[in-house]
């Protein structure tokens, strides 16, 4: 491992796998090579070498044959073959009628993958079921993506609410003396598994009301890792039955975090899931799970377990309530520590967690796990994320007609809500939760500014008391030119994007983002803090090369916002060649999944390749 200096002077440490990995990897799966180490960053970068398939796939799209692949067919075939589930039934899948799997209807070719694997996602929320934020939008994306690359993939989930698809699947399963029931939805290609128990339906949000968060969180979620974990033995899904044994756990974020744990704890030990490994995807570190140490007992670990959950912060980042003497039961460091590999959403985060810039005191321990850490930036779904199909646009448009296209759904904004419509005023936007993280106050501190710019601005979010405050005075101090929408609307902030000339993310620390992808996809020009995924994915504009996608900006304040947004408002009005450039550029840029599931594939070997870690 090469220690080096990045651009802010981070020392960091350059590494793409494990060394023996890596040859490893080039002698057993020969198809992928490792191809680049980009800058300072942990990036995964991977080259697919031409094979005979894509070959001729290339060949039939300059001969304008393209062949509709049907990956549902390969896959069942492919998995027929490889399937290991340990059940016997090595026939050929029959796709369930109802399954109209995306992308055996659309004209796509999708790769398929050179091995097949049985994932398993452990997640606390799923788009379009429930989400509050980025992680159900990923959750309700990737699993889509690697199942049409030929993984048989299950999604396992809180069933919140009496959610239409998912049907009793005709198994409980009894966890602790807690019988949980599963129901199931086929779709898609992937097996959705919702978890089904009297603490999951709460009259408030998911993880909270407004009296806080649920005092029960923890023994809510630790219900689901087991759920999960119990699932691949005793649910049987579809004609192959059983997903078994051999299988990949991918746990996002804290709610899932104790699926690693268990995975080393509870069943390994047994002779159970040895072949298994457990990713732990970090999609914000910020949110950590973090219980009094009193808890331990009621996770049902052996006692020799509590070094690995215990945690104790620095004192400028102590917890209050949930600790004891400075100490805490803190689910994501348990995963983050035993877990055979972990992956972050972006290699810039990835980057910035080992260290004091975004490892909120874990840091050290972050970076000594360092050679089992990736970043892969999140793709998005181009079913919901897409103008020329996205259903709550008045117009749709796409890279042919996005002048005709925004100058329509801006209008339509405009008159929805009351502003006064033209198409010559700039529309400038945020969308985002209402907290530290998002820097919605530094949006209020320079919407006065703003305002002297003679721009419209239009805020959605929702979150902290102060901040939902905040957007109300900004609406009532500029009635002419702002608006504050208070609440969760998902259409809303599809009109938005679409309608927005310019979208502020001013995040004060971003793992990855999913805004400034959409604006990008969307001919709205981002305006970001150059922090963790923002400053991997917006370019920066260049007029002399006339290259970038955006502005980004170093100072996360109001006078960093406004020098930022300035630039974009004079390249706006003075160079609207140069703006159409570069909203063209956005719009062009890949943002699909099919190539971070590629990545993920690469993780994927890497962890079924080394030893199990605990
Ligand atoms: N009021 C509102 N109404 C409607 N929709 C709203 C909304 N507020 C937010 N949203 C939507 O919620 C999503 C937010 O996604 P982000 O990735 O920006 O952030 P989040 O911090 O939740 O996710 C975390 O996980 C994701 C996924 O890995 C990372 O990209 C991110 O950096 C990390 O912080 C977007 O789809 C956005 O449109």
């Amino acid at each position: 491992m090469q220690g080096l200096k990045s651009a802010q002077g981070v020392r960091c440490t350059r590494h793409v796998a494990p060394i023996a990995s890596r040859s490893l990897l080039r002698s057993v799966v020969p198809r992928f090579v490792v191809a680049r180490e980009q800058s300072s960053v942990q990036q995964l970068v991977v080259e697919e070498v031409e094979s005979v398939e894509s070959a001729a796939v290339e060949q039939q799209q300059e001969h304008g044959q393209m062949q509709v692949v049907k990956p549902v067919e390969k896959q069942a075939e492919k998995q027929a073959v490889s399937s290991s589930n340990g059940n016997g039934k090595a026939k050929k899948e029959k796709e369930d009628s109802s399954d109209t799997t995306a992308q055996g209807s659309l004209a796509k070719v999708i790769p398929q993958a050179k091995t097949v694997r049985n994932l398993v996602f452990v997640t606390s929320e799923v788009a379009p079921w429930s989400k509050t934020g980025g992680l159900g939008d990923v959750l309700g994306s990737l699993p889509i993506a690697l199942a049409a690359r030929g993984h048989r993939v299950m999604v396992v989930t809180p069933r919140y609410s009496d959610y239409a698809e998912p049907t009793y699947s005709g198994t409980t399963i009894n966890i602790n003396g807690n019988e949980v029931g599963m129901y199931h939805y086929a779709h898609k290609g992937v097996d959705w598994v919702f978890v089904d128990h009297p603490c999951y339906p709460r009259p408030g949000g998911i993880y909270a009301d407004e009296h806080g968060v649920y005092g029960d969180n923890q023994f809510r979620y630790q219900l689901l890792c087991l759920a999960a974990m119990e699932a691949p033995l005793q649910l049987p899904l579809g004609e192959k039955g059983l997903y078994g044994q051999d299988c990949v756990f991918i746990a996002n974020d804290w709610h899932a975090a104790l699926v690693p744990v268990y995975l080393a704890a509870k069943y390994r030990p047994y002779g159970v899931y040895t072949n298994a490994r457990s990713v732990m995807a970090i999609h914000n570190l910020r949110h950590q799970g973090v219980f009094p140490p009193g808890t331990f007992p009621s996770l049902g670990l052996p006692d020799g377990w509590y070094q690995a959950m215990e945690y104790q912060y620095p004192p400028h980042l102590r917890q209050g309530a949930y600790e004891e003497e400075g100490r805490s039961v803190n689910t994501l460091k348990a995963g983050i520590t035993v877990a055979d590999r972990l992956v972050t959403v972006s290699p810039g985060y990835a980057e910035e967690i080992r260290t004091w810039l975004g490892g909120w005191g874990m840091e050290g321990m972050i970076d000594a796990r360092g050679p089992v850490l990736n970043g892969i930036v999140n793709g998005i779904d181009d079913e919901d994320w897409n103008p020329a199909v996205d259903k709550h646009l008045p117009v749709k448009y796409d890279i042919s007609s996005f002048k005709a296209g925004k100058a329509a759904c801006k209008k339509a904004l405009q008159e929805e809500l009351g502003l006064p419509v033209n198409a010559d005023i700039p529309l400038i936007a945020f969308i985002g939760r209402l907290d530290y993280q998002k820097g919605a106050d530094i949006v209020l501190q320079a919407a006065p500014w703003m305002m002297s710019q003679g721009v419209q601005l239009v805020c959605l979010g929702t979150g902290t008391t102060d901040l939902e405050n905040g957007l109300r005075w900004l609406e009532a101090a500029y009635r002419d030119q702002a608006r504050g929408w208070v609440g969760f609307n998902v259409a809303m902030s599809h009109k938005i994007t679409a309608a927005a000339d310019i979208l502020l993310m001013p995040s004060r620390f971003e793992p990855c983002g999913l805004n400034q992808l959409y604006a990008m996809a969307y001919g709205a020009v981002p305006v970001a803090h150059a922090t963790g995924g923002l400053r991997d994915t917006v370019l920066d504009f260049n007029p002399e090369s006339q290259t970038g996608t955006g502005w980004t900006f170093s100072s996360c304040d109001a006078s960093g916002l406004m020098h930022a947004t300035g630039l974009a408002l004079a390249t706006l009005r003075d160079y609207p060649n140069d703006f159409e450039g570069i909203q063209r550029r956005g719009m062009q840029r890949d943002s699909s999944w099919n190539g971070a599931a590629e990545q993920y594939e690469q993780i994927f070997e890497w962890a079924i390749m080394d030893q199990p870690y605990a």
